[in-house]
């Protein structure tokens, strides 16, 4: 099999690797920015016109699908259409969701969402908020709250990456005090428990699907967890490919990567044609 587009050193081993043992593979994905393209209004992220398709096909021929997102487990499965997606499944098929870096959960069998309790100090967070946007002159940064967490933007703000780095360092201060986490992502702070993140769900995702293998696609500073955790995981033996769902706004990740693509487009035509690669090998 030719090796994926963009492909490095070794990259096309690991992608038939993949393929050879596509009933054991776990499928790890990130939402925005690798299944949905990135928007300035966050409510309007909705999952790229192919992933529905592409991602009820990609259930069928792997041990499970599992997107791993910064999201609210509930808001994804709105914005990426999936409990349709969940009815479209093949018998056997495993659509799930691990929500908010993996403190929450949603499944395509039971549909029932997970979630636990806020983290202490959120509130008292929130209500300092307002407070701190005004003493850093980002008044107008889009707040997103998110139950577990609270998201500040600075993308539609005039010059967001100036705003963006007065409010690290501001908002960092303040949820050291508070005892939470600071989550930084595109054009986006997040202010959420520490302790949970993606590598660790990628550790319990593998678990619960009893996977012997990985591949994971992601394209922001939230996901580099997982990346490391997959190379862990590559380095104990266990076949593994890293896709970045490549931009020119965060590069942190092409790096770590097996594969840089093209953004959403490019994941969603590399998982296609994995489907394609994996059908052909069983028939042939
Ligand atoms: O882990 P992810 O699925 O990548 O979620 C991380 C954050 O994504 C969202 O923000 C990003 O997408 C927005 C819509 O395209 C964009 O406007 C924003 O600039 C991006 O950072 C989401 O709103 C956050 O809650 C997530 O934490």
């Amino acid at each position: 099999m030719t090796p994926p587009r963009g492909s490095g050193d070794g990259s096309g081993d690991r992608y038939d690797a993949l393929v050879a043992v596509a009933d054991e593979v776990l499928v790890g994905l990130d939402f925005d920015g690798t299944l949905s393209p990135i928007v300035e209004d966050p409510s309007r992220a909705v999952i790229h016109p192919d992933g529905p398709r592409v991602l009820r096909d990609l259930a069928a021929c792997v041990r499970a699908v599992v997107v791993i997102t910064g999201r609210p487990a509930r808001q994804v499965v709105e914005l990426g259409g999936l409990d349709a997606v969940a009815d479209s499944l093949a018998a056997g098929s495993r659509l799930v969701v691990m929500g908010q870096y993996g403190n929450e959960h949603w499944d395509s069998g039971s549909r029932e969402f997970r979630s636990p309790e806020p983290p202490p100090g959120l509130q008292a967070f929130r209500d300092e908020l307002p407070a701190l946007l005004a003493a850093q002159d980002a008044e107008g940064a889009f707040v997103e709250e998110k139950g577990l967490a609270v998201a500040v933007h600075t993308r539609r703000l005039p010059d967001a990456a100036a705003a963006y780095a007065r409010l690290e360092a501001a908002l960092g201060e303040a949820v050291e005090r508070h005892g939470l986490g600071l989550e930084p992502g595109r054009m986006v702070l997040e202010v959420r428990a520490p302790g949970m993140h993606k590598g660790l769900a990628v550790h319990a995702a593998l678990e619960e699907h009893r996977a012997g293998a990985v591949l994971f696609a992601g394209d922001d500073l939230g996901d580099l967890e997982a990346f490391e955790a997959v190379r862990g995981l590559r380095d104990q033996g266990l076949p593994t490919l890293l896709v970045c769902s490549g931009s020119e706004e965060q590069e942190a990740l092409a790096a770590l990567s097996d594969v840089v693509v093209d953004g959403p487009a490019g994941v969603l035509g590399l998982l296609a044609r994995f489907v394609e690669d994996v059908r052909s090998a069983q028939e042939g």
